[in-house]
């Protein structure tokens, strides 16, 4: 079985959060590579989520999870990238749909909006829930995403 090497990426808003993450990841052996934001400046999501993005598109990670204060920004860069599908999550359930569903292979966490015990059960569930692969209509729906 692969061992992912998980990319983490966030604005200044999910910075803290991020650096939680870290700790979490580091308790459990879990590879990461963490492509900034590395302090609390005021900073613009963009840089980083672009950043996940086209190091996931490298292969330098093989899963990511983006932070921002929302999600929202750094959720709509991730997205630009033909091969990301980033999801949005704020609840258990809705992150074991996206993985269920939509194969999605990148988390964005809402920082402002999350605690970190959230954070940790939302992270759990996403990296251990497996896409349902036999399922010929998500299957589809994923493969129709792309612009052609
Ligand atoms: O993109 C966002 C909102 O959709 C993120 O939540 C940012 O983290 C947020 O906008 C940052 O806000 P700030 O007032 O600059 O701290």
């Amino acid at each position: 079985m692969e061992i992912p090497i998980i990319g983490l990426a966030s604005d200044h808003a999910g910075y803290e959060l991020k650096e939680f993450i870290q700790i979490l990841l580091n308790d459990r052996d879990m590879s990461y590579i963490n492509y900034g934001t590395y302090t609390t400046d005021s900073v613009d999501y963009p840089i980083y989520g672009h950043k996940l993005a086209k190091a996931f598109e490298k292969g330098e990670v093989s899963v990511g999870i983006g932070i921002c204060g929302s999600g929202n920004g750094i959720n709509m860069t991730l997205n630009k990238h033909q091969k990301v599908r980033s999801a949005l999550c704020w609840n258990e359930e809705i992150a074991r749909l996206a993985r269920e569903h939509n194969n999605a292979n990148v988390l964005v966490l809402p920082a402002r909006f999350l605690s970190q015990e959230e954070a940790k059960k939302i992270i759990d569930i996403f990296l251990n829930t497996p896409f349902k692969r036999g399922n010929k209509r998500h299957q589809q729906r994923i493969e129709a995403i792309p612009l052609k």
